[in-house]
């Protein structure tokens, strides 16, 4: 089964306000999912009800093929995350605090606790306190924890939240190593799009508890496919004549520039050639996740829907 979870037509209302309207999506084995939108976009809230930490109004999650509503612990066991800060034991050492979690936790051998440790890279520190840790360090030993019972799914809200940017790059190493190595699914929240860019596999963007769109960031041909082109013509006057309306074009200095599929361009330049227009050339504008990061976040969510 290549679908880990999946979210449907999920919705929370709370106290008559709909705070997640109608969100609908899946992730898949492997992958690392962001989930990216402003402060107050619905993140943490729609994170709460995958982990079960609130209840759904309308809709249902299904992990691992288990219904959180019909089936909730069968559903939540495959789940390891960090949702507020983890509690950590400041005057003990790392080993100790996660010896304590899984003493507390069955079915957790002090071999699993050896192998999360190195597999986090606490190696050489894991016997200092935890007070004497970096932040970046701290949040390590929190995935540890989070790894002791073998997720499948792993869920981390603004993990790389006050992290440098050394401290962001091993949170990034990590998840490499849990997906493509271990086959873990991931779900990284963030309001920071250039992180989530560096992290993600695909993002979906929230907001006002919708969603508007998710992205794959490495698929550039899925990317090139529906893109703006610009074309430089020469005479403005029977560029503008040539163009129809249908084709939602807009006039610029050299030219015009217009939506399209990669396929229509040779159909479009053979018209414009057989109509006596000349066309100096013709460029794909990418449009970067950014742009539409903000366009959709200034408009207040005037595409949303
Ligand atoms: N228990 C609650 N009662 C009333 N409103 C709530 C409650 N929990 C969340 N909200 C509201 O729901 C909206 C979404 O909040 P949420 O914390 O999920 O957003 P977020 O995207 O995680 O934002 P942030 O990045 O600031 O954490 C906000 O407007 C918040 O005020």
């Amino acid at each position: 089964m290549d679908e880990l979870l999946t979210l449907k037509n999920v919705t929370k209302i709370i106290k008559g306000k709909t705070i997640i309207n109608d969100l609908s999506f899946s992730v898949t084995k492997g992958e690392v999912f962001g989930f990216l939108g402003p402060n107050g976009a619905g993140k943490t809230t729609t994170i709460r009800m995958i982990v079960g930490l609130m209840e759904i109004s309308k809709g249902d999650i299904v992990v691992c093929g288990k219904s959180i509503k019909q089936d909730f612990e069968a559903a939540v066991r495959n789940i390891g995350a960090i949702v507020e800060n983890p509690e950590m034991y400041k005057y003990l050492s790392g080993y100790q605090n996660l010896m304590q979690y899984a003493r507390m936790h069955k079915g957790i051998t002090k071999e699993k606790v050896d192998e999360v440790i190195q597999l986090v890279g606490l190696t050489k520190r894991i016997h200092d306190k935890v007070r004497t840790y970096s932040l970046g360090m701290r949040q390590r030993l929190g995935l540890a924890q989070c790894l002791l019972h073998d997720p499948k799914l792993l869920i981390l809200d603004e993990p790389t939240n006050g992290l440098d940017p050394a401290g962001i790059r091993e949170i990034r190493d990590h998840l490499k190593v849990l997906t493509r190595e271990k086959g873990m699914s991931v779900i990284v929240s963030s309001h920071l799009l250039s992180e989530m860019e560096m992290m993600c596999d695909r993002i979906a963007i929230i907001q006002n508890g919708k969603l508007t769109t998710i992205q794959s960031i490495h698929n550039e041909q899925e990317q090139a496919e529906q893109q703006l082109f610009e074309f430089e013509t020469g005479e403005l006057g029977s560029t503008k004549a040539w163009l129809t309306n249908d084709m939602n074009a807009i006039i610029t200095e050299k030219g015009f520039t217009l939506h399209a599929d990669k396929e229509q361009i040779p159909l479009l330049l053979k018209q414009l050639i057989k109509d006596d227009i000349n066309v100096y050339s013709v460029k794909p504008i990418s449009k970067s996740l950014e742009d539409r990061f903000l366009e959709l976040t200034e408009q207040g969510g005037k595409n949303v829907g």
